[in-house]
């Protein structure tokens, strides 16, 4: 047979496309200006073309494939998304993601398709499957870019691993050991409370001011030490390290390039900014080192490091215990989890607050008649615990503002694996081939799924009048009906649920008891429904990531 010389091949039929394209257009069709070039030029013309066209063939066959042979492709949603994930991803790089989600509900139903392989349900009759236990829905690798290097319970996408660490975590973070830790919580109203007096009358921002606040909590729950942070002028660096942190876990998931291209630019700013998570995890190593060395493994100190040391000095051969590595990233990733979900839930609570004098009043009235005492500003807890007015206004705030805007991802790694009848596909992408290979397999993306907790918690059968802010629904059903309880999904639900939502209660409602106390609050000018509409980068944040406040004392 004689031998094929491909080259001589290749560029005879690139002569022969090149013949063509003069005698298609005689005046000339150059992408390279200069004639010296035209050897060159035409095999690369060619090759330009293939490429497009191969481009062209596979987004024709993508297109084909998502909107008429996917398993997905009976679910309706905006026509965007069923062909692409940008539609999504450019809407929550906008920072709108739940207010799109929760418009798109309205429009095309409870169960839509959010990108061609992601679907958002919002009826509450899914939580059951998509969260609780048993659910065949894992969290989504998404959460593993809240880790560097670093192994917590929230970031942990294997349910065996997890269920073993969120035993020893829980049993650090439960109810009673909150009680017991109550004070450094109550402390750090209380210093918080020093700065009102000195600036009644004035318009406020208290957004910074709530980070500062949790901040020092969180230092003072988890690392034995606040932070200053409502001591000094200058915010902590920790805050601006946990922004970066945000800003790193999204482009992990969006666009890891973007981080592989950075970490190669020489620029100090720049690889400070790619130090931001580890950074937030250091705070973690550095106090666990540090309470070790001045304590040892025994100490009668109350704060929530103590209690996950004595988890390892109690542990048996049966009943495992974390290692120290193990313990200090579960600190720093607990600092991180319980400052900005519990600044944001806040100031959409005082925003609400601040526009409600007549609430500011019933909450006064219900504290002087159940005559709760207030240390140097602040209640105990159990007094104030529950207060059905107080109760009812943090719970109706809760419900309007969820914190999460994502809308929890998971996703389906099973074939049988459904929700509200709809069959979820373990992995839909193109090209369609049965995986063996566990490792390849795990790369392929699943189909992802969530709840759109806006519109959970505001479905008019469960809450008549949903967009209207009304505590008394929570009041005149003695702490909501069954159904207001199980569509309540702040602070989501099951084996994945949040382990500080005691702790968080327990903040807000120290509070907004202490500031009703003696003080009345309306809205700054600097405040209106415009800089607080909601921006979503993870939590759900007023877009002007500000709420200004003026205290004024309460007349005698
Ligand atoms: C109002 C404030 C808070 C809100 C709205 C909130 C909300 C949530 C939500 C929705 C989850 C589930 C995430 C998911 O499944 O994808 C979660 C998990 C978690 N939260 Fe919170 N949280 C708050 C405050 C806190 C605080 C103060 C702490 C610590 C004291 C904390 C510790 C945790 C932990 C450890 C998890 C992981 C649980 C697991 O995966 O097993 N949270 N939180």
């Amino acid at each position: 047979m004689p031998q094929l010389d491909i080259r001589n091949h290749f560029l005879e039929a690139s002569n022969h496309v090149c013949k063509m394209t003069d005698e298609l257009f005689p005046d000339g069709f150059q992408i390279f200006p200069s004639n010296d070039l035209r050897l060159v030029d035409r095999p690369v013309a060619l090759g330009t073309l293939c490429f497009v066209g191969l481009c062209l063939l596979l987004i024709t066959w993508k297109t084909v494939y998502n909107l008429y042979i996917s398993p997905l492709r009976n679910i309706p949603g905006p026509p965007l998304a069923k062909i692409t994930s940008k539609w999504i991803t450019f809407n929550e790089l906008a920072g709108n993601r739940s207010l799109v989600v929760a418009k798109a509900h309205e429009e095309y139903g409870p169960v839509i398709r959010l990108a061609p392989n992601e679907l958002s349900f919002s009826d509450r009759s899914c939580i059951k499957e998509l969260y609780m236990s048993g659910s065949k829905f894992p969290k989504s690798r998404r959460y593993v870019g809240f880790a560097s290097g670093t192994r917590a319970s929230f970031d942990m996408t294997d349910k065996d691993q997890h269920r073993e660490r969120r035993n020893l975590v829980r049993h650090v973070l439960a109810q009673s050991n909150i009680d017991e830790c109550e004070q450094l919580i109550a402390d750090q109203v209380r210093k918080s409370l020093y700065w009102i007096p000195r600036v009644k009358g004035q318009s406020v921002e208290i957004m910074l001011w709530l980070r500062r606040l949790m901040l020092d909590t969180a230092g003072g729950l988890f690392l034995g030490r606040s932070f200053g942070a409502l001591e000094t002028y200058e915010p902590p660096k920790f805050l601006g390290d946990l922004d970066d942190f945000f800003a790193i876990a999204a482009l992990r998931w969006f666009a890891p390039w973007i981080l592989v291209i950075l970490s190669i630019l020489p620029f100090s700013a720049v690889q400070h900014f790619l130090g931001a998570q580890h950074r937030s995890y250091e705070y973690g190593r550095k106090a666990f080192n540090e309470y070790i060395v001045q304590n040892g493994r025994h100490s009668g100190r109350i704060d929530l490091l103590t209690k996950m040391v004595a988890t390892q000095v109690d542990s048996t051969q049966e009943n495992k215990s974390m290692t120290d590595a193990e313990i200090a990233d579960e600190l720093g990733s607990l600092l991180v989890g319980a400052t900005d979900t519990t600044v944001v839930v806040a100031t959409w609570l005082l925003w609400e607050l601040a526009q409600r004098p007549e609430w500011q009043k019933r909450i006064g009235q219900e504290l002087r008649e159940n005559k709760v005492e207030f240390i140097e500003g602040v209640p105990r807890y159990k007094s104030i615990k529950s207060l059905p007015v107080l109760d009812g206004f943090v719970m109706e705030s809760m419900r309007m503002h969820p914190a999460q805007s994502i809308g929890l991802p998971r996703v389906a790694r099973t074939s049988d694996a459904s929700i509200g009848g709809i069959k979820v596909p373990a992995g839909v992408r193109i090209p369609e081939f049965p995986i063996s290979n566990k490792r390849i397999a795990d790369r392929v993306p699943k189909t992802t799924v969530s709840l759109q907790s806006r519109n959970v918690q505001r479905d008019p059968d469960t809450y008549p009048l949903p967009q209207e802010f009304l505590p008394e629904r929570w009041i005149e059903t003695n702490g909501g009906t069954k159904e207001m309880k199980d569509s309540f999904i702040i602070f989501s639900k099951g084996s994945r649920a949040c382990l500080g939502q005691y702790v968080a209660t327990m903040e807000l409602k120290f509070f907004v008891a202490s500031f009703v106390n003696g003080w009345n609050l309306r809205l700054g000018k600097e405040t209106t429904e415009e800089t607080m509409k909601q921006a979503d980068y993870f939590l759900g944040f007023p877009k002007a990531r500000e709420c200004h406040v003026v205290f004024e004392k309460v007349e005698e």
